[in-house]
């Protein structure tokens, strides 16, 4: 098994980097569904821009590289302990060089462990099969599409589609509840894996499990499969849409499987995953762990060039307003939903650790008139010390709902940029204050780390790479205004009219 540990570094390095053909082929499929010009069709531009610059540049097409979960089948008799010595180590080797973020942080104390090794992280599972090859499967699943991953315990009563039951209606119900309650907040459009039965472990095991079918693949047992086709078609007249910015395209895949549960239990699971559906596999010589084969890479290679170019172009005639901090309230108050903006100038990262941070500290630097950005990057430092921005996309804004109006408010920030949008509580600070919350494509890491010129310093280095405050040096850098500092939010609008959305499918469907 010489070759194994290698191996493993190019599933890991692959796997981060390039997107599957059959991912690429639906979000392909999501392309056609949106109308040129609109803002779903210029986000999803935006995204297979992404897809093709990780692709070239081998670099992670999202900055949150996961949770690393392999499912291994081994033939009788394979060593288990030394595959995942060599698993750790390519892990290590990957994490050095860039391909993925340091993403093992205990619990307790908040430490990154540095090398994406760490107690539970990575997951692995061997399997034992009869089989004289490995069959090894990586799936790695950001915390943002993580978070929207939901379990129902039937019978239940579900916000708008009433009673739940035990039955596939019932079932019906929490799947299309599923994708309802995540708007754009896991980065849509996205897939989903369903577990029906189990325990409240072996159930989200069993929906996590889902996601490594083929996107195309067809349901061999016929009521699940009427039941997949049936979601796939009403959670995308939703409206919700990329990034739950309203559109056509709000689901790209839906795998559901069903196995025994306890009479007095009836457990029905969700794993949600974003656009940046990073899994791929591999079949390996169980002599030499060399690899004979990929998985998921069956037919042609999607390739977006041609089509971004087209609406890269249209991008560019939107009306545009440029900011440049320091930010006056003024300028403000004239942006509207919908306006599109281009930072030049400076950027100061700013998530979790910071935002609970600076609740009862001051601020590293002065952040008046500031812009923060929602991102927990990718970062390498070369020989000479300086560091390079390697991935750096906007993660989950709503986390730091509790905080952000009160920082905005104490140290005189005018902007924020994240995804997936903020609550009433933040609404209500932008237009007392005269803030404003701008929107960036969630997953587009090599998009916006490109717009990264410099990067200036960074502070609070203690929280680790992704949660330090980063001071950097932008140009280019295009958000949208989804939140204004007039009370006005396209996240509440969406959210509105697609509970109407749900609300039509109460009732009954399956007998
Ligand atoms: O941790 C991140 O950088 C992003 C996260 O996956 C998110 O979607 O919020
Ligand atoms: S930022 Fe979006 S694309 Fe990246 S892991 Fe999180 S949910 Fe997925």
């Amino acid at each position: 098994m010489e070759k194994f540990r290698q191996s493993m570094y190019e599933l890991v390095v692959e796997t981060s980097t390039n997107l599957p053909y059959d991912v690429r082929r639906a979000i392909r499929k999501a392309k056609e569904q949106e109308n040129a010009g609109t803002r779903a069709a210029l986000s999803l531009a935006t995204i297979t821009q992404n897809i093709e610059m990780a692709d070239d540049n081998v670099l992670p097409i999202c900055q949150d590289t996961g949770m690393l979960t392999f499912e291994i089948k081994v033939p009788i008799g394979a060593n288990q302990i030394e595959m995942k010595k060599d698993i750790y180590e390519a892990i290590r080797q990957a994490t050095k060089d860039g391909k993925l973020r340091p993403n093992s942080v205990d619990s307790l104390t908040g430490e990154n462990s540095g090398d994406n090794i760490g107690p539970g992280t990575p997951i692995i599972h061997f399997e034992q099969w009869e089989e004289d090859y490995i069959d090894a499967r990586l799936i790695i699943k950001g915390g943002g599409c993580e978070n929207k991953n939901i379990q129902y315990s039937l019978p239940m009563e579900i916000e708008g589609l009433g009673r739940a039951g035990r039955d596939l209606d019932g079932i019906r119900k929490c799947i299309l509840h599923s994708v309802y309650q995540a708007q754009g907040q896991g980065c849509s459009a996205g897939f989903i894996g369903v577990g029906i039965g189990g325990d409240r472990i072996s159930s989200y095991e069993l929906a996590k499990k889902q996601l490594l079918r083929d996107v195309n693949d067809v349901n061999e047992n016929t009521k699940l499969k009427d039941l997949e086709e049936y979601i796939m078609e009403k959670a995308n007249t939703l409206g919700i849409g990329t990034m739950g910015f309203g559109g056509e395209a709000t689901l790209l895949g839906c795998k559901v499987a069903a196995q025994n549960r306890l009479p007095a239990s009836f457990f029905v699971s969700v794993a949600y995953n974003c656009w940046a559906f990073r899994r791929l596999g591999v079949q390996m010589s169980a002599i030499t762990g060399e690899i004979n084969n990929w998985l998921y890479q069956e037919g042609e290679k999607v390739s977006f060039k041609e089509e971004d170019n087209k609406a890269v172009a249209q991008q560019e005639e939107a009306k545009e307003v440029v900011l440049q901090a320091p930010i006056t309230e003024e300028q403000i108050r004239e942006l509207k939903v919908g306006d599109v903006v281009v930072i030049n100038g400076d950027l100061h990262t700013g998530r979790d650790a910071i935002h609970h941070h600076l609740m009862d500290h001051d601020a590293p630097i002065d952040l008046n008139g500031q812009i923060i950005y929602h991102c927990g990057p990718v970062m390498l430092k070369d020989s000479d010390g300086e560091w390079h921005v390697k991935a750096a996309g906007p993660t989950t804004s709503i986390r730091e709902e509790p905080y952000q109006g009160d920082i905005m408010k104490k140290f005189g920030i005018r902007a924020v940029i994240g995804k997936g949008g903020m609550g009433p509580k933040t609404l209500k600070a932008l237009e007392e204050h005269g803030g404003v919350y701008l929107n960036a494509i969630g997953g587009a890491a090599q998009y916006y780390a490109e717009c990264i010129k410099k990067v200036d310093g960074v502070d609070l280095m203690e929280f680790g790479i992704p949660e330090a405050m980063w001071h950097l040096k932008v140009d280019g850098f295009r958000a949208i205004v989804t939140m204004d500092s007039h009370g006005n939010s396209l996240h509440k609008d969406v959210d509105k009219t697609s509970f109407e959305r749900l609300q039509q499918y109460s009732e009954k469907v399956f007998a």
